[in-house]
């Protein structure tokens, strides 16, 4: 499992894949890991007080990552639910601090239409990654957005949901990076 922090919008509009990070932590959630026996606890720090905090988790279906999410998010203080009144299949949650997003809601081919065209949920052609990127960045640019949800329960892609900038904005799936 891999575990990054997303830099800035510049990284976000660059060309390349790979972002490349800033040479400042400013406005970084920063993990570090424990240099002493002594030090056993993760440290967390993030100086970000106005723009999004981007947290990306990419691993493969049942490595762990919700769970993984669940216990980062409660670092970070308070319960995580799904949008209150919304699609009880969301696969968001919510906090005070933190948004949780599933990538799995940018597939762009449902469960029938990877069955017919013969591509699993990690290929490319399944998923919408401009909308992926392009969602993203508008939110760590302040702006709320309507996000597709991926339908476990059913296989179909279902009606968005309104998603609001959040202090920090965790995206977990098969491709944040
Ligand atoms: N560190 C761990 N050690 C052992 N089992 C774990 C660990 N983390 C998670 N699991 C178990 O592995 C299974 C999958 O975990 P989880 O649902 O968090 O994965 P996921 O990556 O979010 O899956 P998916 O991609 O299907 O949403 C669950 O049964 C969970 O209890
Ligand atoms: O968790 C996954 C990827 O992260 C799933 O494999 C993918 O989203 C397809 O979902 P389903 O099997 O419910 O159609």
């Amino acid at each position: 499992m891999a575990v990054s922090t997303i830099h800035s919008p510049k990284s976000l509009n660059s060309t390349s894949p790979i972002s490349t990070p800033p040479k400042t932590h400013q406005n970084h959630a920063i993990f570090h890991k424990p240099t002493s026996k002594r030090n056993h606890a993760l440290k967390i720090s993030c100086s970000s007080e106005e723009k999004t905090v981007v947290i990306g988790l990419a691993a493969d279906s049942g490595c762990g990552k919700s769970t993984f999410m669940r216990r980062l998010t409660s670092v970070f203080g308070g319960g995580a639910e799904p949008p209150k009144g919304g699609n009880p299949d969301s696969n968001t949650l919510i906090s005070d601090v933190t948004t949780v997003i599933c990538l799995d809601d940018y597939h762009s081919l449902d469960r029938t239409g990877r069955k017919e065209k013969g591509v699993t949920a990690l290929d490319p052609r399944a998923n919408d990654f401009d909308l992926m990127y392009e969602q993203v960045r508008a939110i760590k640019e302040g702006i709320a957005v309507e996000k597709p949800i991926y339908n476990h329960v059913t296989g179909l892609i279902d009606p968005p949901e309104l998603i609001k900038p959040p202090k920090i904005l965790v995206i977990e799936g098969l491709h944040p990076m």
